[in-house]
């Protein structure tokens, strides 16, 4: 075993994220004995580490197959889906085999969309190589794919059997990626832990850097507040039961974004697109006097300074609005946003008056 921190996600099967270096030694131990085919799914970009893993797999004994996938969104449509499935038919993968996925969000959320969806279930392993796919996509069990309708509109929930994070993938994270994923980093600082803000602000563009001193605990903090969140409402299902907030907290600054995301035809980096979202809800807290100017300005800031967008096209509102109906959070006709009743005091506001979200956005844009 490696020497590796191990955050423990309590899902109905618990299972560890491991953040470290020369992780690989534990993937079969994560796949099990009865497994006998593997698939590795993985984004056109990282075929070499995909042919890698498989020889790794097929060395130690099992017989695997590499799934090269499009990088970025165009991997999360249905017809790679679709191919996906006609891999593993024709291979003969029967519930004792497994899938692997080793790439960026995209790649982990179509991989464990292809393993809850084949023969019903099967086990996946996560091997994230960038830092939003560390530090939120790879972990909790939502997976899915985009229509042209909306992001993520079609999907399921399907626990890893475990999620290795190998540090050394960043380091040939293009920058504009790394930056999406630390959108992802801050949207944790706001909701659950504000010493990622603090660590963030420390030195912003330090922290545009995975050789940033503060880089593994930002990763370890943000993995702890999805952890706790998903541990607590595994289905997302607290708020409309109980009325308190729980895994929903997460979704900050996606109502908006994932609207920005459809506009943009899924050309924008999710991280992106979330910056955005999570001012808009800093703004629309403000408007409706449930946030104090001091954390509603700290948004801008604090995204600004790491070079992520923070304003959008004055006409695009009417179409972003269109979007927005088709939001998870959203009953019947009535949408429903995360937004902060101070500092890591997550809640939610359900049908704002129309005029507080139009004053909102008119603070976004020029
Ligand atoms: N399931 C969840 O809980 C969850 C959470 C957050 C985000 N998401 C989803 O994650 C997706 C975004 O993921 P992302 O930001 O990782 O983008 P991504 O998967 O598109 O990866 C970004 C780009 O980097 C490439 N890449 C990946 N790893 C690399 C590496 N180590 N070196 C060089 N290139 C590499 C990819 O091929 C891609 O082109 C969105 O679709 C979003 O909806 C899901
Ligand atoms: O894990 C969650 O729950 C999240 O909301 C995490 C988000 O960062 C992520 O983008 C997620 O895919 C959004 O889910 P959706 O249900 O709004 O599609
Ligand atoms: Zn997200």
């Amino acid at each position: 075993m490696s020497d590796a921190r191990r955050i423990t996600v309590a899902a109905s099967a618990p299972y560890d994220v491991v953040i470290g270096h020369n992780l690989l030694g534990e993937l079969p131990g994560l796949l099990g004995d009865s497994v006998q085919r593997v698939a590795v799914i993985h984004p056109r970009a990282l075929r070499a580490s995909g042919d890698a893993i498989r020889d790794d797999l097929v060395s130690a004994g099992f017989t695997a197959h590499a799934i090269e996938i499009p990088d970025a969104e165009e991997a999360k449509s249905a017809e790679v889906l679709a191919y996906c499935w006609s891999v593993l038919g024709q291979a003969g993968f029967t519930r004792s085999d497994a899938i692997v996925s080793i790439g960026g969000g995209t790649t982990t959320d179509l991989a464990g969309f292809v393993a809850a969806t084949w023969l019903r279930g099967v086990r996946v392993v996560h091997i994230p190589t960038t830092l939003l796919g560390m530090v939120d996509a790879a972990v909790g069990g939502k997976t899915g794919i985009n229509t042209a309708e909306g992001k993520n509109l079609v999907g399921a929930f399907w626990e890893p059997a475990g999620v290795l994070c190998d540090l050394a993938a960043l380091e040939t994270l293009p920058k504009n990626d790394y930056v999406s994923g630390l959108a992802e980093v801050v949207k944790c600082g706001f909701i659950a832990d504000p010493v990622i803000l603090d660590l963030v602000e420390a030195d912003p563009a330090g922290s545009t850097s995975p050789e940033y001193q503060h880089t593994e605990e930002l990763i370890a903090r943000a993995i702890q507040v999805k952890a706790d969140s998903v541990g607590a409402d595994l289905r997302e299902r607290t708020s409309s039961t109980t009325g308190k907030i729980g895994r929903e907290a997460l979704n900050y600054g996606h109502t908006l974004g994932h609207a920005i995301e459809r506009l943009e035809r899924f050309k924008w980096r999710h991280g992106a697109a979330i910056s955005i979202g999570m001012v808009f809800v800093a703004e629309l807290a403000r408007a409706a006097g449930r946030l104090d100017d001091a954390t509603a300005d700290r948004h801008v800031t604090v995204l600004e300074s790491l070079g992520l967008p923070v304003r959008y096209r004055a006409d695009a509102w009417p179409h972003l609005q269109d979007a927005m109906k088709l939001d998870k959070k959203t009953r019947a006709d009535r949408l429903r946003f995360v937004i902060l009743d101070a500092l890591a005091k997550p809640t939610i506001l359900e049908a704002p008056d129309p005029s507080l979200l139009v004053a909102a956005y008119a603070e976004l844009t020029d």
